[in-house]
């Protein structure tokens, strides 16, 4: 296993080409957010625009557009159950906030369908697989997986400790062909064949909402054409850093996601070299 540092992450990073325009940084479609909920399409919303994708388009209920519209005015909008064309979209993330009704598990079903380049599946999208494992099956391949703890036990069965968690996590990625993050205090990467375990992060990001904005992170850089694995690493490690920022004026109890979002820029210089 390798403990991910700031030189691994400086190999990953690619600069920005300054004559490039938005359609050089993808598209990311991301479908989050419910009635009780929408705070969690905002969020990844919020800091997938903050992590460099060139166009963002959430999905959400319809009912909901105002709030997102007086938030996030960077971002387009869908409307739930309207007909999509999926080819438009670069790169996908489906979960926060999603619920796991009917509907929502149709809408995963209806992605899983159309969908065939590696996508972020999150929070209830993870539950609603828990429920349906034989869809685990059909995800694209390369696809990101991002349980914490109580999501992964769902997922793939109780265990005991984190060490037991880390080779399920190893085995499931081999046999399932995807990334599986394992968040936590230090969250674990792997796609079966190698794993990394981050070191950036802070207990300022143990409150709700934080893996909403990770998901947001890793689906722009998806958008922008990172390898699924670098995404992975990348967004981890720069989520953490953006949050160990934070702590030079919020301490841990104070910190909101919001200001970590609003740190990705600080994060983003400091591994630029
Ligand atoms: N503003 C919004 O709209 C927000 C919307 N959100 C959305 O809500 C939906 C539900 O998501 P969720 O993760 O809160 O619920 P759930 O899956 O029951 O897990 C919670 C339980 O898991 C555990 N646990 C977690 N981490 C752990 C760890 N490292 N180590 C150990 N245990 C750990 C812990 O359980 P405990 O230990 O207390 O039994 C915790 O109580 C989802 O769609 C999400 O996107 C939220 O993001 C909030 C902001
Ligand atoms: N004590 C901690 N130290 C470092 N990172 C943490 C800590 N607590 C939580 N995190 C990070 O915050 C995120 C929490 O994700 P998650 O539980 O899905 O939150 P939510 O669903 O509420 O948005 C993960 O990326 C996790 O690694
Ligand atoms: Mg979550």
């Amino acid at each position: 296993m390798t403990k991910l540092d700031i030189n691994s992450i400086q190999k990953i990073f690619q600069k920005r080409a300054p004559n490039s325009h938005k359609g050089n940084h993808g598209h990311a479609l991301i479908i989050a957010g419910s009635k009780s909920k929408i705070g969690a399409a905002i969020i990844c919303a919020k800091a997938c625009l903050r992590s460099g994708a060139g166009l963002v388009t959430l999905n959400i209920p319809k009912k909901e557009r105002i709030a997102l519209f007086s938030s996030v005015p960077e971002a387009m909008t869908e409307f739930r159950g309207e007909k999509k064309n999926w080819t438009s979209f670069n790169s996908f993330a489906i979960g926060p906030g999603i619920g796991t009704n009917k509907s929502a598990t149709n809408l995963l079903r209806l992605l899983i369908t159309n969908v065939k380049i590696p996508t972020v599946f999150d929070a209830d999208a993870l539950n609603i697989l828990a429920k349906n494992q034989h869809e685990l099956l059909n995800l694209p391949q390369k696809s990101i997986l991002t349980p914490h703890v109580k999501e992964f036990d769902r997922l793939f069965g109780k265990h005991d400790s984190e060490s037991e968690r880390r080779i399920t996590a190893s085995t499931k990625a081999k046999e399932l062909h995807l990334i599986i993050i394992l968040k936590g205090h230090k969250s674990f990467i792997t796609d079966g064949e190698k794993s990394f375990e981050n070191t950036t992060g802070n207990s300022g990001l143990a409150k709700g909402g934080s893996g909403d904005a990770l998901t947001g992170i890793i689906t722009a850089f998806l958008a922008q054409g990172y390898e699924p694995l670098n995404a992975a690493l990348l967004g981890v490690y720069i989520h953490g850093l953006a949050a160990d920022i934070t702590l030079e004026t919020q301490s841990p109890e104070s910190m909101l996601i919001t200001d970590v979002i609003d740190n990705l820029g600080r994060a983003f210089k400091k591994i630029q070299n």
